[in-house]
């Protein structure tokens, strides 16, 4: 059991607001980039990402955001149909901007890094006028991915989905997914964080990140408690602060603590752990678990994904999560498509 009320009789369970954007994942793994001859082609972006791991988790999962008038715009949007993920609120952005593009680069299974392309980038041109009441009000939660408050008019466009969904009772989860190159300075990012952080049920993020948070308010705190308690006083209702593979914890407003199972493993690569953690954890608070066993879902779903070379596509079901933590047997490096 938790605390979060989802409204029942609604279409879709989760929708996923901000950036839908393009990987190519390094197919000469154990290179530097200046070396990769070959990349695959994914469905990235971190919101687009937690749609999918929705999907494949068997809820019915839909999409706010921009897509370029092109052939990657086109790639996206047929993902999302492949997926079973709602489009019909994605807007084809006829103003020449471009995907967001991020090239990624696997040197050892502990030294990998991302190289954004990012200019004029067609997510941030999502706009008030696509936020549909109606699509919001249909669903029982949305995730607000915290890349999107980077830049006017997408910064508007979130505060204005939060306000609808709250209006609706639609309970609102809050990825930090702070991604620095996207922003202009850190105090702008701290300061436009605090404010959406301020309306959010579930706000999941790093130590790191929530450091950046409370630049202003409580500069210098490491404590993960005063951290929760902070935004309690506000609207949040569940917390969940994560030290990479050191686990995570998850803080409610009834002041319980829970700490998450972490499934150590030798990963392909470490991205996409955020992301399939954020899907499987919400999925679980979605079935009605407690947060420790929705952690627990969301770390077996994150060793999955890092031990897998791509983010997207290698989002698992719940059958090959359960597999995988009924045949977890310690660190090492997992066969995960064959699980
Ligand atoms: N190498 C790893 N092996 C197994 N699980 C991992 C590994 N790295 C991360 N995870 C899992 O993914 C979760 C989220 O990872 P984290 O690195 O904190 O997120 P982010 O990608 O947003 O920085 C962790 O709490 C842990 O459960
Ligand atoms: O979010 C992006 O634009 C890139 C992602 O698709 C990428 O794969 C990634 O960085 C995943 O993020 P994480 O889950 O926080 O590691």
């Amino acid at each position: 059991m938790n605390n979060l009320v989802f409204q029942k009789d609604r279409e879709l369970d989760l929708i996923a607001v901000g950036r839908l954007g393009v990987d190519l994942n390094a197919n000469e793994i154990h290179r530097p980039m200046e070396e990769t001859l070959t990349f695959t082609k994914y469905l990235g972006g971190s919101p687009a990402n937690i749609a999918v791991a929705i999907s494949r988790l068997g809820l019915k999962a839909g999409f706010i955001g921009r897509v370029a008038d092109d052939q990657l715009g086109r790639f996206i949007t047929n993902y999302l149909k492949d997926n079973n993920i709602d489009s019909s609120s994605v807007v084809i952005d006829k103003s020449g901007a471009k995907t967001g593009l991020a090239f990624t680069e696997i040197k050892s299974p502990t030294d990998c890094s991302i190289l954004m392309y990012r200019s004029d980038a067609v997510d941030l041109r999502l706009e008030v006028g696509d936020i549909k009441e109606e699509y919001i009000k249909n669903s029982k939660a949305i995730l607000i991915s915290g890349t999107a408050l980077a830049a006017s008019p997408s910064r508007e466009a979130c505060f204005a989905a939060v306000e609808l969904a709250r209006k609706n009772k639609t309970v609102v989860f809050f990825d930090i997914d702070y991604r620095p190159y996207t922003w202009k300075s850190v105090e702008e990012t701290a300061i436009y964080y605090s404010l959406l952080a301020e309306k959010c049920d579930v706000i999941i993020g790093t130590r790191e990140e929530f450091d950046m948070l409370e630049m202003f308010s409580n500069p210098g705190n490491k404590d993960d408690f005063v951290t929760a308690k902070k935004w309690f006083d506000f609207n949040a209702k569940i917390m969940v602060i994560k030290h990479g593979k050191e686990g995570s914890y998850a803080y409610t407003l009834e002041r319980d603590k829970f700490t998450g199972s972490v499934f150590p493993v030798i990963p392909v690569k470490t991205f996409g752990a955020g992301d399939s953690y954020a899907g499987g954890f919400i999925y679980g608070l979605m079935q009605g678990y407690d947060p420790g066993k929705a952690m627990e879902i969301g770390a077996a779903s994150a060793s999955i994904v890092v031990s897998s070379h791509s983010c997207s596509d290698a989002m698992p079901g719940i059958d090959k999560i359960r597999r995988f933590i009924d045949q977890y047997d310690g660190e090492k490096a997992y066969d995960v498509e064959n699980i």
